[in-house]
């Protein structure tokens, strides 16, 4: 029944990374994070300037700045490039926090999970408001693990701009990859920060180039380093030709100087940067033609002469372009090039108004947010992120929510300053907001100030007014939420008790709410609940979760790969159904075909013949359609969903008086006959893997790739290592963790 396996890539596919360092060699392991337990410090933390003592007449304008002082950024990157070692230094130097945090001591601000502190990993998105030179920042550190990547995507759909973290000893890595897709998928202006330029092996022009070769960006390289690894010092500013050095002596790297570059004592240094310039200057003009005409016609004689604010606006003109991506370099463990990268996000990362979203002009000033967030309270029940596009939201009003066709009363308005929150009168267009009282919101939802406005502004785009009331006409405003991936791992968990059951289901209702990646369903079978996550960390974080934040101690049965399972062949089948019922006759027959979908189409595609057109009238399509795809959600071989079929309905006969249930009862069975007799396959889900390994390793860790069905794509040379890239089928990567995991192989074999 197994010997006919074929690989695929789920439609997610998951991108994975495994560095292997001389100690740990032999074995690779997939899952490689710290896991360190540390006892959790508290922070001191200071109030965001403007909200302390009685400020409070000036917080107004202080939270509500002109909407072209808003960044919306995220940070985001492969796991342990430095986010938020990152985002805790941007915290401490605009003055949010009084002392520097640490990853490795579980202190910083925005990992504020007790599981985040103990792993050192950051597993949820955490959003921070700052300011920074005149500018609001709303900032979102997000997860680098491949089992949270939907965190990073429902941030990414609600922000302006993002800054890519590197490791700038490993350049572009796997997961580097994924986020960057995300970000492309959301047209998403960004940045490079290249950082752990003091790290042993740190490479500027190497990860420049890995940029270019594997993101396939442009780099506009604004800075250069002084140094690096051991000798890292500071920077060169190649705009403003001006170097940064930072105060050796200063532990908190506040101290720093910037002095401009001269032929009297940097001779060197200054060729290098003029010539960096130089190529700068004609980089951007080729990009943008604006700064083209002012550099031919004024400029053309001499470079040195364009001024520097002009070069900025350039840059900023093609960072919002997506047309290259600014590059700046630094160490944020060593407190150094922070400071700049602030003033970059400021200067070359768009303002919300500058972002095109045509839909605003439907709503005409209109209250319009999307809700891409939420988290359980348990005082203050759920709070919702809110991005909000235009209008004005103030706390105890009502708002509207569009998907749910709901309308709702927020009771406070707050400002996130990750798990610290300060409350406010109102927060205008451009804005994130954390809100209480929203409790039906989900993540993805549209909120508007009134039905009247979603339908006023559903007419003015132009959908017509065929059902008035009908949520289905306000649809048409509906902002795009993000695509939740399906999951690749599943277990039961049960309670210590039956009647611990309701408490468990209450618990997984919350984390659902939180987490849209977390599915639960029921084994029709054993009756066993069952968790389905993107991962092994995934399903064992949200165990955890239960425990800690619901008491509840469970268990989880063998952690299960989600096969799937697809056919090879095109089948025809045909079944009737009739029954009476009390004193009446139900009669269909359908005839349909089941055959491969020509393109990877998830579940089943449908198609009708047109000799169904009549009787099509008494069934409607969308019936049929769930009949099909409730018959494919266990497949033959395995109980597996199946996927990449396409149905063709060839005909259905109804007799009159047949209820829409007996029809597509006729068609779900039509379906699963016709996967019987179809020739199958069970697909499995890959793992794009890469392996860092030292040179004289190489060879066990090849040989452990082989034996775990590896299929090794490239093997490259990264400085002393070499980096092994491929594909491993998830189940023989599994980090077998609690005792009670199985092998999900071992628990298919008949
Ligand atoms: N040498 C060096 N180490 C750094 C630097 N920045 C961060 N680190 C270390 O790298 C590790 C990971 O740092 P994090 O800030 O947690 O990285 P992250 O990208 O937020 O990690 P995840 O959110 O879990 O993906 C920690 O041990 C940091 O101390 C740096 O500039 N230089």
């Amino acid at each position: 029944m197994f010997t006919n396996w074929r690989i695929f890539a789920v439609n997610r596919q998951k991108t994975f990374s495994v560095h292997i360092h001389t100690t740990c060699y032999c074995k690779i392991k997939a899952n490689l994070k710290r896991s360190k337990t540390q006892v959790p410090l508290t922070r001191s933390y200071s109030s965001p300037p403007g909200i302390v003592g009685n400020e409070v007449k000036s917080l107004h304008s202080i939270i509500n700045p002109p909407v072209a002082k808003i960044r919306n950024i995220g940070i985001m990157a492969h796991i342990d490039a430095g986010k938020t070692t990152t985002t805790e230094r941007i915290l401490y130097y605009s003055g949010y926090t009084r002392s520097l945090g640490d990853v490795d001591d579980g202190d910083t601000v925005t990992d504020f999970m007790a599981q985040e502190r103990e792993r050192g990993i950051t597993i949820q998105s955490a959003a921070v408001t700052l300011d920074w030179k005149g500018y609001r920042v709303n900032l979102i550190d997000t997860p680098g693990h491949v089992d949270f990547t939907l965190e990073v995507e429902r941030c990414l759909r609600v922000l302006d701009g993002a800054v890519a973290v590197f490791d700038a000893s490993a350049g572009v890595e796997a997961q580097t990859l994924t986020v960057w897709r995300q970000a492309d998928k959301h047209k998403i202006p960004r940045i490079c920060f290249l950082n752990k330029m003091d790290k042993t092996g740190a490479s500027f022009n190497y990860a420049v180039e890995s940029i270019r070769e594997k993101l396939k960006a442009k780099p506009l390289i604004l800075q250069l380093p002084i140094g690096e690894a051991r000798t890292f010092q500071g920077v060169v500013d190649v705009v403003n030709r001006e170097k940064l050095i930072w105060n050796s002596d200063s532990d908190d790297g506040k101290d720093f100087e910037r002095k401009p570059l001269s032929e009297a004592s940097d001779p060197t240094l200054l060729k290098e940067t003029v010539e960096a310039r130089n190529s700068l200057i004609e980089q951007v003009a080729d990009l943008d033609d604006e700064f083209a005409d002012l550099v031919l016609g004024e400029f053309s004689e001499d470079f040195d002469l364009v001024p520097a604010e002009k070069l900025q606006a350039a840059i900023h003109r093609v960072t919002l372009a997506q047309a290259a991506v600014p590059v700046l370099c630094g160490s944020a463990l060593k407190n150094k090039g922070v400071q700049p990268l602030l003033d970059a996000v400021t200067t070359y990362l768009p303002s919300p108004e500058e972002r095109e979203h045509g839909f605003l002009q439907w709503y005409k000033g209109d209250l319009c947010a999307l809700a891409f967030k939420v988290l359980h309270d348990k005082q203050r029940g759920p709070l919702v992120f809110l991005r909000i596009y235009s209008g004005t939201l103030t706390p105890q009003s009502a708002v509207h929510n569009v998907n749910r066709n709901c309308t709702e009363r927020m009771s406070r308005l707050l400002l996130p300053f990750a798990d610290q929150h300060v409350e406010i009168p109102s927060l205008t267009a451009g804005n994130i907001a954390l809100t209480v009282g929203l409790k039906q919101t989900a993540t993805g939802d549209t909120i508007v100030s009134s039905k009247s406005s979603a339908l006023a502004a559903a007419r003015r785009a132009g959908k017509g007014e065929r059902k008035p009331g009908r949520i289905s006409e306000a649809e048409s405003v509906l902002l795009a939420g993000v695509e939740i991936p399906e999951p690749v791992f599943f277990c039961t968990i049960e309670p210590p008790s039956a009647a611990k059951q309701p408490d468990l289901d209450h618990a997984l209702e919350h984390l659902q709410r939180e987490d849209p990646s977390l599915k639960v369903k029921l084994d029709p079978d054993s009756g066993q609940t069952v968790l389905c996550g993107m991962g092994e960390l995934h399903i064992e974080i949200i165990h955890d979760r239960i425990k800690r934040e619901y008491g509840l101690e469970t268990y989880l049965g063998p952690l299960q790969v989600a096969y799937r399972e697809t056919i090879l062949n095109s089948v025809r089948a045909t079944d009737t159904l009739d029954r009476v019922l009390g004193d009446k006759r139900h009669f269909a027959r359908a005839e349909l075909e089941v055959r491969p979908a020509e393109e990877p189409c998830g579940v089943a595609t449908i198609e009708y013949a047109d000799s169904v057109g009549e009787d099509l009238l008494q069934a409607p399509r969308e019936d049929i359609e769930n009949a099909v795809h409730s018959a494919c959600l266990q497949g033959p071989l395995l109980g597996s969903p199946i996927q990449d079929v396409a149905v063709t309905l060839h005909s259905l006969m109804i007799h009159p008086g047949t209820s829409t249930t007996m029809v597509t009862a006729c068609i779900s069975r039509c379906v699963q006959k016709a996967l019987k007799k179809a020739d199958k396959q069970v697909l499995e889900p890959l793992m794009s893997l890469e392996v860092t390994v030292s040179r004289e390793y190489l060879s066990p860790v090849l040989a452990d790739l082989a034996q775990r069905r590896g299929n090794i794509q490239e093997i490259q040379t990264r400085q002393d290592n070499k980096v092994v890239l491929g594909f491993v089928p998830l189940a023989e990567i599994m980090v077998l963790g609690p005792a009670s995991f199985s092998s999900p192989t071992g628990h298919f074999c008949p």
